[in-house]
């Protein structure tokens, strides 16, 4: 299998401290590759990086076809991103959430919305307003927006925060079948299961060095 993500001697640096140091990876396509390691180890930044949302001083993670360096703005759009809690208009339904995000590129049709949602498992609640969805929907309703372009490569920091165990075992069921689908996932934990169960490479990082790397399958 290729590599879908390689990471080739990132380095950032904000004011004199260090927040990623000289990193060298590479994800292989089709799989769940765990990000751990302790708050501030460099895993958000990290994650940031390879969206394009934040340029490395120095260094290259080439995504797909683009590059990505000190130099580029590019930010590769075959991305689909959960970094920090997703932001949804309360106001406003799920449906209309993912129809306003969707509009921004006008890639998808509302049949493809509608699927997204059927997929997470919100169809039921399609027409509530979020501010009254739970917790747990929320998370959903970010991962259907994550997914829903038919992005192949999902960035997902801590997707199960502030899910209770049923919301948790939904989420690693949906990832699995993300994960089936042909998808590459990067998945940020500080649950040792979440790992064991979906990972099939984890990576350690420690003041933003890699410290551990291992394969599982
Ligand atoms: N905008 C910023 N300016 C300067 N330093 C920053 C900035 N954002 C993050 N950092 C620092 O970068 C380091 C890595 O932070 P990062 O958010 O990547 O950690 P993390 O591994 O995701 O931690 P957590 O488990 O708490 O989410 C930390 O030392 C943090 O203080």
């Amino acid at each position: 299998m290729e590599n879908i993500i390689e990471v080739n001697q990132a380095t950032k640096i904000i004011g004199d401290k260090i927040i990623l140091d000289n990193i060298n990876l590479s994800f292989e396509t089709g799989k769940i590759h765990g990000i751990i390691g302790r708050n501030g180890a460099g895993k958000t930044m990290l994650m940031k990086s390879i969206c394009g949302l934040m340029r490395l001083s120095s260094g290259n993670i080439q995504v797909g076809k683009i590059n990505l360096n000190e130099k580029t703005d590019d930010i590769p759009e075959d991305i689909g991103i959960i970094i920090e809690s997703p932001g949804f208009l309360p106001q406003f339904s799920g449906f209309k959430n993912l129809k306003f995000l969707a509009g921004i590129k006008d890639l998808i049709s509302d049949d493809e919305i509608l699927q997204a949602l059927e997929i997470v498992g919100l169809t039921h609640a399609k027409d509530l307003k979020v501010a009254n969805y739970s917790m747990g929907m929320r998370q959903r309703l970010g991962l259907a927006q994550a997914f829903m372009e038919n992005q192949h490569i999902l960035i997902l920091d801590e997707p199960m925060n502030g899910l209770d165990n049923q919301g948790v075992q939904d989420m690693r069921k949906l990832l699995l079948e993300l994960k089936d689908s042909g998808r590459t996932i990067i998945l940020a934990s500080h649950t040792q299961e979440d790992i064991k169960i979906l990972c099939d490479t984890v990576v350690e990082l420690d003041h933003g060095k890699v410290i551990n790397k291992e394969t599982f399958s």
